[in-house]
């Protein structure tokens, strides 16, 4: 399924998901192109693995949804030899030895590289002769995205990939991530809820609330549209054209988020700063 380098990898437009009477996906629209490496951010609940999941054609939902132009519901086998997936839990064989594991998905992947596998796994603890149910929760989630990142799909849908694992081996995991992204122009579509960490690495970020996408924004527009506001001492923003879209009040200073706002005027009421991704994460949820 090669695609030319203009097209949309996915494509979604009023993607809805009711589970009952409980929408876990209002009429969600979102385009991912190639060389994207988004994260999807929100809360517990916010639909986060019901959207990729749909992505995934694991699930039925009203809308329009094609990933490499295609529905995922019906062409599932050929859309998994150019993307993959690692859902939020890990489920490996635990009665395999990791050298068997590898072999696996060597036989059934087409696009797996057993030597990249081998090579990433030899900067790990794990040993090929180790059998899968006696590693760390932690080496088991390693493992899988040592399965994962050897796969050299154009695109990459991660559900929580780093979930367990210790900074040490979430930072790798993420400078791993943005090699690939260099070399290969593969895509990533990425759900965390490490925010802060994750943010380095994201071109473009979504977030998600109660099944709505309430905001989707590029890294460098978000540096550009927002900032933060930080003062010693209690600001008063009466008068100013733009209002804080929040206000957190500590013990030893104040911080105002504004959207769109002067940067020169904010100046004259404390440090105006870029605000983080958990910053504007916090702002937009409470
Ligand atoms: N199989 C299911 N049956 C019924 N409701 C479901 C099912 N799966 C998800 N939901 C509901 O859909 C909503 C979205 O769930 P989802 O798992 O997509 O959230 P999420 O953003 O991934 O959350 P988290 O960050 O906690 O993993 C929630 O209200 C959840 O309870």
């Amino acid at each position: 399924m090669q695609q030319d380098a203009n097209q949309a990898l996915i494509k979604i437009a009023g993607l809805s998901k009711y589970y009952g009477s409980k929408a876990a996906l209002k009429s969600v629209d979102l385009t991912v192109g190639r060389g994207e490496i988004v994260g999807l951010i929100g809360p517990n609940g916010a639909g986060k693995s019901t959207l990729l999941k749909a992505i995934m054609g694991l699930i039925k939902y009203s809308g329009s949804l094609t990933v490499f132009g295609q529905e995922p519901m019906k062409n599932r086998t050929k859309m998994l030899e150019s993307m993959s997936y690692i859902a939020d839990v890990a489920s490996l064989p635990g009665w395999m030895k990791v050298s068997d594991m590898l072999s696996f998905v060597a036989d059934t992947h087409p696009k797996f590289s057993r030597s990249r596998a081998d090579e990433l796994l030899r900067d790990t603890p794990i040993r090929q002769q180790d059998r899968i149910d006696t590693l760390s929760k932690g080496m088991k989630t390693r493992l899988h995205l040592i399965a994962i990142l050897a796969i050299e799909t154009e695109l990459l849908v991660l559900d929580e990939p780093t979930l367990g694992l210790d900074v040490l081996v979430r930072r790798d995991f993420q400078d791993r991530l943005v090699q690939d992204y260099y070399n290969r122009q593969r895509s990533i579509l990425v759900t965390t809820h490490q925010v802060d960490e994750i943010e380095s690495i994201l071109t473009r970020v979504v977030f998600i609330k109660e099944g709505s996408i309430t905001l989707d924004i590029q890294m460098d527009e978000l540096k550009t549209r927002y900032c933060k506001v930080v003062s010693e001492s209690p600001m008063n923003f009466a008068g100013l054209p733009n209002q804080a879209i929040y206000q957190r009040n500590l013990p030893s200073k104040v911080e105002a988020i504004f959207m769109d706002a002067d940067r020169e005027l904010l100046s004259a009421h404390g440090d105006v700063l870029t605000p983080s991704l958990e910053d504007l994460f916090v702002a937009t949820n409470s």
